[in-house]
């Protein structure tokens, strides 16, 4: 009990008579817990903004949250201030799962500045403009497997984001199905997927005995997924590196790759910091691999479904590109200035179901007054996050009327241009935690939407009767949010075949 009060007496001075932000009042123990939508908390934080403002204050349990409404708080705090907004809450489940290897996940560390220097020579603009030409031959590549199987979209789409970060972290070309890397991504993400969704943070948190009870106990399921997920995080930061240790070995020619390029700089090193580069560069590596694959794929299922929802923008997409490239050319980057419709149909895509509603949460390593109010130290006595409402600026009215809609048009001009609105200035976060690899991602996903466009239809499915059916979409919701694949027909445009996309390939190298 002294210490609790210790403690309180310490913060109350600290808040020099400061308020925390506003927000609903908690109840004891529990917080706010039973008012927050916990499969999607972004939307009761939005709905919150009326009554409380931009900034607000919530607890989960023994978990408080600031959250930030507005672009410019974010930009004022987590970019202004970074040097004490950097940092990120412990989140119980991710070590639990064996995925601590992910320094999206690591405080504000060395081990995690050597990690994001490492990930930052790969990914950041200029050598990520190398990756465009294998990310092009990728997209046309995940549109043969479409018109092959059009069943399976999302598991092209997958596959086509696993594969570009493959090749530029290992030099690992997966085949088009059934690789066995892409399995391993796979089945890793599915494994961590559980631990990143709140229920299962505050399930554990609550009743840590979960993970101790014997196997044949109900309510041992979070052990067994929990264990399941370590197996598979081995395997997740390991098979790729030998893989690509292997082959540099063997190999008289030099591989390019994020891998062998810091192989070939670590041999300089002296021990132990050899081995510490070693373990920063596999887990920078791994990271790079979970953190594109779940992300970008569900960028373009979020497209998909907008674009069978909306036939009429597919259409005066290929409108644009038809009249811009012709009929017998795909796009490519170089187009991509004269392209603005795409570039909006990007941008909405972007806003519309941003696939990180609220980003990773940041935490602060020193208290801090803001507007006034007292924003604590991450790691007081309570746990304190720092959160980026990306849903609550992609719903930003003012900005965006009939947020709901899709509406690419809301990115030009009267003329046409693209206006200066850009969402990838929050869908990426802020700051010294703003996603490393947002330039890759922007031109993955790009080139996997103008492709698509080129090339493909996009229409509702029949049922056995022959009635259109109309996608409901469920989403999954973790830290990454993506739609569950839905019923729809997407086929190739009436001059595209798998026979002239083949040759286009070929063309390619
Ligand atoms: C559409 C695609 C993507 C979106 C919307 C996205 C979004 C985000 C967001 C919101 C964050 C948290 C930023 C913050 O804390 O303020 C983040 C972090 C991160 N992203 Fe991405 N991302 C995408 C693709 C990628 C790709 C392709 C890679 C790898 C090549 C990647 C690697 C990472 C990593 C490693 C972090 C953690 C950074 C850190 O904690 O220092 N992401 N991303």
């Amino acid at each position: 009990l002294d210490s609790v009060v210790r403690r309180v007496v310490r913060r109350s001075r600290e808040r020099e008579g400061s308020p925390l932000p506003p927000g609903p009042t908690p109840i004891p123990l529990l917080g706010n817990a039973l008012s927050i939508d916990i499969e999607e908390p972004w939307k009761t934080y939005t709905a919150w903004n009326v009554t409380y403002g931009d900034v607000l204050y919530a607890r989960l349990l023994d978990q408080e949250f600031v959250v930030l409404n507005s672009q410019s708080d974010a930009v004022e705090l987590l970019e202004k201030r970074s040097q004490i907004y950097s940092g990120r809450p412990v989140i119980a489940t991710i070590e639990t799962y064996g995925f601590g290897f992910m320094f999206a996940f690591q405080g504000y560390c060395d081990h995690w500045r050597l990690c994001r220097r490492i990930f930052h020579q790969t990914f950041r603009p200029d050598t990520a403009l190398t990756f465009l030409p294998m990310q092009v031959r990728r997209a046309r590549q995940m549109v043969v497997n479409i018109i092959d199987d059009p069943n399976r979209y999302a598991s092209h789409y997958s596959t086509f984001a696993a594969a570009v970060a493959l090749s530029a972290v290992y030099d690992y070309e997966p085949h088009p199905r059934n690789d066995p890397m892409v399995h391993i991504i796979d089945r890793s993400i599915h494994a961590i997927l559980p631990a990143t969704t709140p229920e299962n943070a505050v399930l554990l948190k609550v009743f840590p005995f979960l993970l101790r009870i014997p196997d044949w106990l109900p309510g041992s399921s979070l052990k067994r997924e929990a264990k399941t997920a370590s197996e598979w995080a081995v395997k997740m930061v390991e098979t790729p590196y030998q893989y690509a240790q292997e082959r540099m070995e063997a190999s008289r020619d030099p591989t390019i790759s994020m891998v062998s390029n810091h192989i070939a700089r670590m041999q300089k090193l002296d021990e132990p910091y050899r081995s510490d580069y070693r373990n920063a560069l596999k887990h920078a590596s791994a990271s790079a691999i979970i953190g594109s694959t779940e992300t970008t794929s569900s960028a373009i299922l979020i497209f998909t479904l907008a674009m069978v929802q909306n036939p009429h923008v597919w259409k005066r997409a290929q409108a644009e590109i038809d009249a811009v490239l012709g009929m017998d050319r795909l796009p490519d980057f170089e187009d991509r200035p004269f392209l603005p419709y795409v570039e909006a149909v990007l941008r909405e895509t972007q806003r519309w179901q941003p696939a990180a509603p609220l980003g990773i949460p940041h935490a602060t390593t020193s208290s801090d007054i803001y507007k006034g109010f007292y924003i604590p130290k991450g790691m007081s006595y309570i746990r304190s996050s720092v959160v980026e409402n990306i849903w609550a600026m992609s719903r930003d009215e003012a900005r965006y009327p009939n947020a709901e809609q899709f509406i690419p048009e809301r990115f030009l001009t009267a003329e046409g241009t693209l206006t200066d609105d850009d969402p990838a200035e929050y869908v990426f976060g802020f700051g010294r935690r703003m996603c490393p690899g947002r330039y890759t991602a922007d031109a993955s996903v790009w080139t996997a939407i103008a492709t698509m466009l080129g090339t493909l239809e996009f229409t509702l499915a029949k049922d056995a009767e022959g009635k259109d059916i109309t996608p409901e979409p469920k989403y999954v919701n973790g830290i990454a949010r993506h739609p569950k694949a839905f019923p729809c027909r997407i086929s190739p445009r009436p001059h595209i075949s798998r026979a002239s996309l083949e040759r286009v390939l070929a063309s390619d190298g």
